[in-house]
């Protein structure tokens, strides 16, 4: 048996390795920062460390201690959210965090920034960060290169006009039977919960009916649950998407189940739930589409598996190197679509409301436009009206200006160093070497929004022209540069998808 001393001895050996090596892994990190030449600050961990993900809550007390706790708030993933530009008022525009784990770039810069994103062959997204995004399989949100080519190929023509007709439908049926549900409440009165309450079912059902064609009526919640399924396909998703993190743990480290088998069997169970949905739905599109009956649903999903379709039959026609996509990778697209365009909508709205219900100037200024393109309460065309509810739309990008649900995005050099040019000097970015666009930086800087930069005053975005008296969205100001979006050919391509959405919610 074990004395206690060896007991001791034997699990302190394997945790001084870890921390030797950790120390020697940031010694190295340090030197290879120090030759860019920006401010550096040490961290003693990396925000994607996953051991770090899951304990972090448990370490807030360490921000108390002085000279030791001054890490903690850059420890965590929505820091830059917190501490928008201020950090760079410091440290400039360019400053390196090194962890043991990294070597981290984080850039303030719009035409940096606009640079760096734009460039996808040489500024890569990095496995380590987006490998989350392929539970079910490789997609259009992680990949790089020439696979990201073939991805957003196949994926382009499901965000288009058709569709946004689809989604601007569903979001006046869910945002009238929302009001009828709150009309019907005998205390009117709503919290700022219910309000997100709200605004998740809204995103999700018109998620649910202009991406995947299943519809469901906003006070039916998430019920309506198909043959064969225990769950309805939006409640599979809440409950995924809810449970982000222990699904990526439990899909990629099984024997974390042992831990707690009750929710991982939960767990498990509604991926697999999740997973029949998606495969149901591809089956049934791709028969139609075979069987000469597509182009008659708008959603995402049967625009998808047709130019699948499509590609699969370019190729055989031309013995073109493979052009569509896998199975394993329409689902993983499908599982993407849902991740990137659920939350990140519902976070706007959520956000919007209670900015909206607390500045009556805007309501009136807002409310001037609704009232010219609702006349009577009409339902208008999404033709005639979406181009036209301008002050609509601007009550989005102020929002995502300041509260967007991404606040930055890394981009590395993967195996290859890159040439930046930073403060008017070209800058030699090794490989192995994270560049973070700090999103929530750039767009709150009062060097390029004004002394008011932190203000949520949509009206900024709003640009007459003097010749036709047309008003549309305006152009960042001069040296300032809008990312909510992101930019360059990774746009994001449902930025019309929740633009129509969100402008149909605040009518
Ligand atoms: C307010 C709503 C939204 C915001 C603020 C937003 C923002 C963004 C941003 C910043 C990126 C780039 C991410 C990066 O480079 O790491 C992105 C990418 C993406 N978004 Fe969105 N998004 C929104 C809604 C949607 C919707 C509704 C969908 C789909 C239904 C969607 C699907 C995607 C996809 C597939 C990508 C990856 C594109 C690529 O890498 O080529 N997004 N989004």
């Amino acid at each position: 048996m074990l004395s206690i001393n060896n007991l001791v001895v034997v699990t302190c050996i394997p945790i001084v390795c870890w921390t030797l090596l950790r120390t020697y892994k940031l010694i190295v990190n340090y030197f290879t920062a120090r030759k860019l030449g920006f401010p550096i600050i040490v961290v003693p961990v990396y925000r994607d460390d996953w051991w770090w993900l899951v304990t972090f809550a448990r370490f807030n007390w360490i921000r108390h201690i002085p000279a030791v706790g001054y890490w903690l708030p850059r420890r965590g993933h929505a820091w830059t959210l917190q501490d928008r530009y201020l950090p760079h008022r410091k440290h400039g525009d360019a400053f390196t965090i090194v962890s043991p784990t990294r070597v981290e770039v984080i850039i303030n810069d719009p035409a940096v920034g606009v640079e760096v994103q734009s460039h996808y062959k040489a500024w890569q997204k990095p496995g380590s960060r987006y490998e989350v995004f392929d539970l079910f399989g490789t997609n259009v949100l992680s990949v790089n290169g020439e696979d990201w080519q073939r991805h957003r190929k196949i994926i382009n023509p499901a965000f288009r006009e058709q569709n946004y007709k689809l989604v601007w439908a569903e979001s006046i049926k869910q945002a009238g039977q929302m009001l009828d549900t709150i009309g019907r409440q005998l205390d009117m009165s709503i919290t700022l919960l219910d309000v997100r309450n709200h605004c998740v079912i809204i995103a999700m059902h018109v998620l649910s009916a202009a991406g995947f064609g299943h519809a469901h009526d906003f006070d039916g919640g998430f019920r309506g649950v198909s043959a064969g399924h225990t769950r309805s396909l939006a409640d599979t998703l809440m409950y995924l998407l809810s449970n982000l993190l222990w699904t990526v743990l439990y899909m990629k480290y099984n024997w974390l189940g042992y831990g707690n088998p009750t929710r991982y069997n939960e767990v498990m169970g509604v991926s697999n739930e999740f997973r029949q949905y998606m495969k149901e739905i591809v089956a049934y599109h791709r028969a139609t589409t075979q069987a000469g009956g597509g182009g008659q649903s708008a959603d995402i999903v049967s625009a998808l598996v047709e130019a699948d379709e499509a590609a699969k039959r370019e190729e055989k026609a031309s013995s073109l190197r493979p052009m569509h996509l896998t199975d394993q990778e329409l689902l993983g697209n499908l599982f993407v679509f849902n991740l990137a365009g659920f939350e990140t909508t519902a976070n706007a709205l959520t956000y919007t409301i209670p900015l909206l219900a607390a500045n009556t100037a805007v309501q009136d200024w807002v409310g001037e436009e609704v009232d010219a393109v609702y006349k009577d309460g009409e339902q208008p065309d999404y033709e005639d009206a979406f181009p036209s509810s301008v002050r609509v739309q601007a009550l989005m990008y102020e929002t995502l200006r300041l509260w967007g649900p991404i606040t930055d995005a890394p981009r590395w050099t993967s195996s290859e160093a890159q040439i930046l040019r930073i403060q008017g000097r070209e800058v030699l970015i090794p490989p192995n070497t994270y560049v973070t666009t700090n999103f929530s930086g750039i767009h709150s800087d009062p060097r390029w929004w004004g002394s008011d930069s932190l203000t949520w005053r949509p009206q900024r975005w709003i640009e007459l022209d003097l010749t036709t008296g047309k008003k549309s969205i305006a152009a960042p100001p001069d040296g300032a540069a809008y990312m909510a979006w992101s930019i360059g050919p990774r746009v994001c391509p449902g930025h019309k998808f929740s633009q129509v959405e969100s402008s149909l919610s605040f009518r």
